[in-house]
């Protein structure tokens, strides 16, 4: 089968900042793959590359077959949306909840906007009405639902998830992650997702990559990840780091998501 993503050779340069060096990883069509890493090690950047945030890059990226430029073509962000990890950041203050979704709708030329923007909300759990409603009178979890349907009401297969819940309370996260979790089994989505939460990986993910300085050091399923049965020693470290409330927090979240 065809992967879902591509990516062979990246090399990412800010000036003289070698972000992300020689990455390569696939994605299968409806697999949940995991970016993990310490802060800085270039996980969100090789997500920005994927898609068009980051010009500036050489290597090959495909997505869904298509080989891809310094540019995204508009048919793109019908594939493939981003979700980030602040939504109160990436939510325009001034625009309702209602033209944060019509806004892409219009832009790619549907013409039933209004049942898709109704459909999309009661998907992510919001009613009618929140329909009408700004950034500034909505919870952080609910903003997230928001940033969830702009991300879904153009039907894309993949989403890019840079660290989704990160920026919200413990109980709030675990709803989210579910949310995320029903919506990937119903729509079959692929995810590629960003986290430095290994907890949220093993629970959110099929495979992940774990990188450290700009280069991905190992690939593992999340079954050796859970078992520890991992070849590199620096994932071996982040293992250790992370494993005495790592185990614990993988728990809350199942608990609070079953
Ligand atoms: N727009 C930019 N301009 C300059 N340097 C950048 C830019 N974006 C990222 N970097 C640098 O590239 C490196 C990788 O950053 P990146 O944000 O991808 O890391 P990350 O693993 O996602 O970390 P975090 O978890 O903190 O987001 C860092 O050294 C960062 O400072």
């Amino acid at each position: 089968m065809e992967a879902m993503i591509a990516i062979t050779g990246l090399d990412v340069m800010f000036g003289d900042t070698h972000a992300v060096r020689d990455a390569s990883l696939t994605v299968a069509p409806g697999e949940s793959f995991g970016l993990v890493g310490e802060s800085g090690s270039g996980k969100s950047t090789i997500l920005r590359a994927l898609c068009g945030l980051n010009p500036d890059w050489t290597g090959r990226i495909v997505v869904d077959g298509q080989a891809q430029g310094r540019r995204r073509q508009k048919g793109f962000f019908k594939q493939c949306q981003m979700v980030f990890q602040d939504p109160y950041g990436s939510l325009h203050p001034r625009q309702t909840v209602d033209s944060t979704l019509m806004e892409p709708l219009a832009i790619h030329g549907f013409d039933d906007r209004d049942s898709r923007v109704e459909r999309v909300l009661a998907e992510v759990g919001l009613g009618p009405s929140f329909r009408f409603r700004y950034p500034h009178q909505l919870s952080g979890g609910q903003r997230q639902r928001v940033a969830i349907a702009r991300a879904l009401v153009l039907e894309p297969r993949l989403l890019l998830l840079d660290e989704p819940t990160s920026a919200l309370d413990v109980s709030v996260q675990a709803e989210i992650l579910n949310l995320l979790k029903r919506l990937r089994a119903e729509r079959g989505l692929t995810y590629l997702m960003v986290s430095h939460n290994l907890a949220v990986v093993s629970v959110m993910c099929d495979r992940l990559a774990v990188m450290n300085r700009g280069r991905i050091v190992e690939t593992l399923t999340v079954a050796q990840l859970r078992d520890g049965t991992v070849t590199q020693p620096y994932t071996a470290q982040l293992l250790q780091a992370s494993q005495g409330y790592d185990r614990a927090a993988a728990d809350r979240i199942e608990d609070f998501a079953a």
